[in-house]
């Protein structure tokens, strides 16, 4: 089917637009979606399979829905995918449509998106706009879900659930489903009343293959193809392809094994390219310790790592250079699988299991498949290829037999989880203000549908638990959200974590930096670090603040090991506000820069809502944990406040203004020229003129 043919749907202008892109027919899967009534009001739930075209007909169904005047969300699971996106769809600006995003944080409303015609956000940012009764959201006509199949997310699958639930109470809009190719898609179109489309249909023909004693083979369709031996070890695998000009992506299964994988395949890489010198300085610019250091050398070579120890800037710069071809080998953690569109044209998978919590297990078939589904760029390959490597003939009929010739697990509802009910509970609660109402809501989620059970018991439970912890009241028949109950959910923490915070803040007056740095890590919000075999320090350091502690559990309870990540993750954020070196802090916790980044952002996010209940309880040091908020932020002491909240100025700069006498903005202005000599003349004069500007704005 021509573009041509679907002016009379979305416009000759919008034609005009994507022939511009080089596409002039649809693939498939795309006609079978527009005969499956792709411009009319049906829902649809689309399942087909990477790269095959997915983005495109949202964006044909959004122009359609935008030309009779509607409002569209588009919700992806990460920030990363929402930014690619927006970027994305903002060519759709000419022929006047406005696009925007949201994914900021939690508590805003974003209420000038109201104006727009399609925001991109993330299903956490979306629900969270719901919690925050963001008005605008009631006038979206038509919802598409990036990547649906992560209904069965354990982490996230539950609050895309009531997303799209409460999306069809509150507004009813259309809703496109976009989903791998999984087993199940009908049961998800059921409970949608939606239309399916499902095709295995693919742009670049996928040959899956196995690397065993030397011998690589190869499957397409089911059918044996092609056999050949090719040398022993992952370095021919790679040189194989880069010979034939292709690039390689590789999976391995944890970050040292991906750091090390890159070093060595980087020994025979650096023949296949030139000089990447401008990229390893750009990885080294936000931080120059160890991991930096290392990738810094890998991209040299042409070679590079990719896990979330990574700082955002060095991703991205990894990213690009593999798309522009200037890196040929990526070597990457299967987590960031789902995440990243980094095709190639041959996918390593050197390590098929994972750690799984207790013990080594094999990656789920739906994984294996997101992973080999980047084998192959459109336009460019003409085939892709995906390998796993292998070292036993068990091995080897495990991947044929669970992978290649395996089907994809089916999607379960993960709302059941009482983390996850008692979360979205709470905010239901202020919507549906009884216990019917409550009820009958739930059964317009899946998990409903998939099980057929009455939410009615686990439903009871969980509202007595969150009577008691003060949150919720109950009348004859119906139920109130108390004035906690909803500060809680708007600050979009687990009722857990916000009962934690309340019943300590009310307990006592006083608390040390590590004690409330520690409470921030007692919750179930927070991500804590690991305790390692060599750790026994943590343990031996801690003794010295037990006695602060909201909570010290006894050495042989089974709580224990718990308790020492907490006060591990404490102790490192301790470090981070007193001002401890960035390289120093990730040396002494052996984490990479990005870790320490993501504890950072949970804890300030979570410090947070602790000054907001402290505030609420009218507690005595609540302006502590307000500073407490921008100290975690920042990385500093209380006293560099005022300047490191300057644009430019970073805790190593504000610290060395200090030093050198100046003390806070003021103070800045009239040491013009001391401030040069300390900080360098430009940023010194930029963030001079910035206060000036400030100043002038507020006066
Ligand atoms: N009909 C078409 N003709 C040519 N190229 C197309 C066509 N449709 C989409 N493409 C291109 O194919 C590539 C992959 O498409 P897209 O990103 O939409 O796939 P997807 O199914 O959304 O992938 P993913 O599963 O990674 O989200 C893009 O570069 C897109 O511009």
């Amino acid at each position: 089917m021509d573009i041509e043919e679907l002016k009379d749907h979305i416009s000759t202008y919008a034609v005009r637009i994507i022939e511009e892109r080089g596409i002039k027919t649809l693939f498939p899967p795309q006609v079978e979606a527009v005969k499956a009534g792709l411009f009319t009001r049906k829902n649809m739930v689309i399942a087909i399979p990477t790269a095959s075209g997915k983005t495109l007909l949202a964006e044909l169904a959004m122009v359609r829905e935008i030309i009779e005047g509607g409002k569209c969300l588009y919700v992806v699971p990460l920030r990363a995918l929402a930014m690619e996106k927006y970027e994305e769809f903002r060519k759709w600006e000419k022929i006047g449509a406005k696009v925007g995003m949201s994914i900021g944080d939690y508590e805003s409303r974003d209420e000038w998106l109201s104006e727009n015609d399609i925001v991109v956000t993330t299903s956490e940012k979306a629900d969270s706009l719901m919690r925050n009764r963001a008005g605008w959201l009631k006038d979206v006509t038509c919802l598409v879900v990036d990547e649906v199949h992560l209904l069965d997310s354990a982490k996230r699958g539950a609050t895309l659930e009531i997303l799209m639930a409460k999306m069809r109470k509150v507004c009813n809009p259309r809703i496109i489903a976009l989903s791998a190719t999984i087993p199940n898609a009908d049961e998800i179109a059921a409970w949608l009343d939606a239309v399916c489309v499902k095709s295995d249909w693919r742009p670049v023909p996928l040959f899956e293959g196995i690397f065993f004693n030397g011998r690589l083979e190869f499957y397409a369709d089911g059918v044996l193809t092609e056999q050949r031996k090719i040398g022993k070890d992952i370095m021919a695998l790679v040189l194989d392809c880069l010979e034939q000009g292709g690039q390689v992506l590789v999976f391995d299964s944890t970050r040292r094994n991906a750091e090390s994988t890159a070093l060595k395949l980087a020994q025979r890489v650096f023949r296949y390219i030139d000089s990447n010198e401008d990229i390893a300085k750009a990885v080294l610019e936000e931080n120059e310790g160890e991991m930096s250091q290392r990738l810094a050398d890998c991209i040299r070579m042409g070679t590079a790592f990719h896990h979330a120890g990574l700082l955002n800037s060095q991703r991205t710069a990894v990213e690009k250079a593999f798309r522009e071809g200037r890196v040929k080998v990526v070597v990457a953690t299967p987590t960031l699988a789902a995440g990243v569109n980094l095709p190639a044209r041959r996918v390593i998978i050197k390590s098929y299991h994972r750690f799984g919590g207790y013990a080594s297990e094999p990656i789920k078939t739906i994984e294996y498949k997101q992973m080999v589904g980047r084998a192959g760029r459109p336009g460019l390959d003409e085939r892709g290829e995906a390998v796993v490597i292998v070292r036993s003939n068990r091995s080897r009929e495990e991947v044929l037999n669970r992978y290649i010739f395996g089907e994809v697990e089916r999607i379960t509802s993960k709302l059941g989880a009482e983390n996850h009910l008692r979360f979205h509970t709470l905010a239901l609660s202020s919507d549906f203000r009884s216990i019917d109402a409550l009820e009958n809501f739930f059964e317009s989620t899946f998990f409903f549908h998939q099980n057929e059970i009455s939410a009615r018991y686990e439903l009871e439970r969980i509202l007595l638990q969150l009577e008691r912890w003060e949150m919720l009241e109950f009348g004859e028949n119906s139920i109130s959200v108390t004035e906690l109950g909803d500060m809680v959910s708007r600050l979009y923490i687990d009722p857990l974590t916000g009962f934690m915070f309340y019943s300590e803040l009310s307990k006592r007056d006083e608390f040390t930096e590590i004690a409330a740095l520690h409470l921030i890590c007692r919750t179930p919000d927070m991500e804590n670090l690991y305790i390692k075999k060599s750790d026994d320090w943590v343990e031996e350091e801690a003794i010295a603040f037990m006695d602060e502690l909201t909570y010290a559990p006894s050495p042989y309870s089974a709580d224990y090991d718990w308790f020492l990540a907490e006060v591990k993750t404490a102790m490192c954020l301790h470090e981070w506000i007193n001002e401890s070196d960035e390289d120093e802090i990730c040396e002494k916790y052996g984490i990479a820069p990005g870790d320490l980044m993501r504890v950072v952002e949970t804890a300030e996010w979570l410090a947070y809502a602790l000054s907001k209940i402290a505030a609420f309880i009218n507690h005595a040091q609540k302006s502590f944990f307000s500073g407490l908020v921008k100290r975690i932020k920042y990385g500093v002491k209380e006293e560099l406040l005022d300047l490191v909240e300057i644009k430019g100025i970073g805790r190593a700069r504000a610290r060395k203004l200090y030093t050198a006498g100046i003390r806070n903005r003021r103070e800045l202005v009239e040491n013009r020229q001391k401030a040069a000599v300390v900080i360098g003349k430009r940023v010194a004069e930029k963030a001079i003129a910035q206060i000036e500007n400030d100043l002038k704005r507020g006066g």
